[in-house]
């Protein structure tokens, strides 16, 4: 058979992969001899048990299953989950490497399950020109002009939480961030504003998670069961928002998604409309509610980086309505809340994608018909890329010393061109994180009591406690 061997390519002949440019760890991690194309090894790595493979390892603990095969197989290892042979791939270098779509697509990449509770035909599972035009239509809503008109609507949302925290002074942060989450996303999404619909909305979400990570039965009582039927829910407020969006224009982002039109004129059609935001939304309230958390979680651990936030927010922002100029000024809350999503485990690997095309890579031969993806989290926590990276650092991201980063390096978003499959959510966080950063910091402030904060092992991991806080508005 005649298999290209791209781990000749000239991008890569420098590389780590190269016999004689790698360090000894290296090469005994990924690299190994180069031999005789026929007679190159599958990747390192387990199959696990017959029909169910490594799966329940994965379920049991997402982020411990990636950080534990990086650890023992290196940058490129396979496994065997949800009945499919899979290839992973840690690194700038191996990130690159799949983003190549001469032998990656994401069509009929993700596990079933993961396909039905998307819908089928969403942006993770689609690819080529189809995901490409589609994803361009998506950008639309999330270009600058866009972005600025969301500023007022996420400050007006988000003070009204932060000011009845400060009456009630004991909470669960991390319920309070779900709560402000599908808020959020009810509003900046589809129009409506919070109010009975906002606890039916998270809690449908809430299911929708879960069968992520669950068995795919799918009967009325099983996790699976629910997530399907929290789907529907959601499917259902989506379409009833949609109606009311063909009568009036709304300031939020299912307008802007309506407004959107491609260079020959074509848009989204209701159909796709209703799949693309049913994932946008489920994408946004995980990434807000997580992310929150977290950013306050690191603020409480860090006393004098909470200071250095504060003193910059109380100098650029000091008080009224926040504006999207003193937001581009905030550079110091900007570099911690890039560290926040390098430093933590939110996402442990791309969505996955199948191998078109039988390839060689870092001494590795990898079939047809695999299923692939790129790890996030783990990547980020390689040394050799980020130097010291148990450290919580904003400082790594300081424009004015830059650090020498190969392409897809960093990627808590996913990599490679805005329209392929990266994330377009990363400014919406960074925008949401400079907003309650600001309204937080400007005038409050909290302690944590004693508890576990210890990261459970959710699909998206988060304070075991739940991260309990005594807030209160500073005197003045
Ligand atoms: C901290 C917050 C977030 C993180 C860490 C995150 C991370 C990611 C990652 C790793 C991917 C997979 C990229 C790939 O498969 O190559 C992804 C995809 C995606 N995310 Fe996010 N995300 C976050 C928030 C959001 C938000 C707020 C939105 C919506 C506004 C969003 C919408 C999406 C969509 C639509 C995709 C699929 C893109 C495609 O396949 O073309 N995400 N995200």
């Amino acid at each position: 058979m005649d298999r290209p061997d791209v781990s000749d390519r000239a991008t890569l002949r420098k590389s780590f992969w190269a016999p004689g440019a790698l360090p000894a760890a290296r090469l005994r991690r990924g690299g190994g001899e180069r031999l005789a194309s026929a007679q190159k090894p599958l990747p390192p790595g387990s199959f696990g048990l017959p029909l169910l493979g490594e799966t329940l390892s994965i379920a049991w603990n997402n982020h411990g299953f990636f950080i534990k095969r990086f650890k023992k197989y290196g940058h490129v290892f396979k496994s065997h989950l949800f009945g499919e042979r899979v290839v992973f791939f840690v690194g700038p270098e191996a990130f690159t490497f799949f983003l190549d779509e001469r032998y990656f697509t994401r069509a009929r990449g993700s596990p079933g399950h993961v396909q039905e509770l998307l819908c089928y035909d969403s942006l993770p599972l689609i690819d080529g020109e189809t995901h490409r035009t589609r994803k361009r239509l998506i950008l639309h809503a999330f270009r600058k002009e866009a972005l600025d008109a969301y500023v007022p609507i996420i400050q007006r949302i988000t003070s009204k939480f932060i000011e009845q925290w400060a009456r009630r002074g004991d909470l669960t942060w991390r319920d309070e961030f779900q709560k402000m989450g599908s808020a959020l996303v009810l509003e900046l999404f589809t129009g409506q504003v919070a109010g009975p619909a906002n606890a039916h909305v998270a809690s449908a979400i809430n299911d929708f998670l879960k069968g992520f990570t669950a068995a795919p039965i799918k009967l009325p009582f099983t996790t699976y069961g629910r997530a399907i039927r929290g789907r529907d829910q959601l499917l259902a407020h989506i379409d009833e928002a949609l109606r009311q969006h063909h009568q009036r224009r709304f300031e939020d982002v299912l307008s802007e998604l309506m407004e959107a039109r491609s260079p020959d004129g074509s848009r989204l059609e209701d159909d796709v409309l209703r799949l693309e935001l049913m994932h946008l939304f489920f994408a946004a309230y995980g990434g807000v509610y997580v992310s929150l958390t977290l950013f306050t979680l690191a603020l409480s651990q860090h006393p004098e980086l909470w200071q250095r936030a504060r003193d910059e927010v109380r100098r650029v922002s000091p008080e009224g309505p926040i504006t999207p100029e003193q937001l581009e000024k905030l550079t110091f809350l900007g570099q911690f809340s890039q560290e926040l999503r390098r430093f933590f485990p939110i996402n442990s690997t791309t969505f996955f994608a199948q191998v078109k095309a039988p390839f060689e890579y870092g001494g590795y031969h990898v079939p047809a018909g695999w299923r692939a993806a790129a790890c996030v989290h783990v990547a980020m926590h390689d040394p050799d890329v980020f130097p010291q990276p148990e450290r919580f650092d904003p400082d790594r991201f300081d424009a004015r010393c830059p650090m020498h980063l190969e392409e897809n390096s960093y990627i808590p978003h996913g990599g490679g061109a805005p329209d392929g499959h990266r994330c377009p959510g990363e400014p919406v966080i960074t925008l949401l994180l400079k907003i309650v950063g600001t309204l937080l910091l400007r005038d409050y402030t909290w302690e944590l009591p004693p508890q576990d904060l210890k990261l459970n092992r959710d699909f998206f991991p988060t304070p075991c406690s739940g991260l309990k806080v005594k807030f209160r508005r500073l005197p003045g």
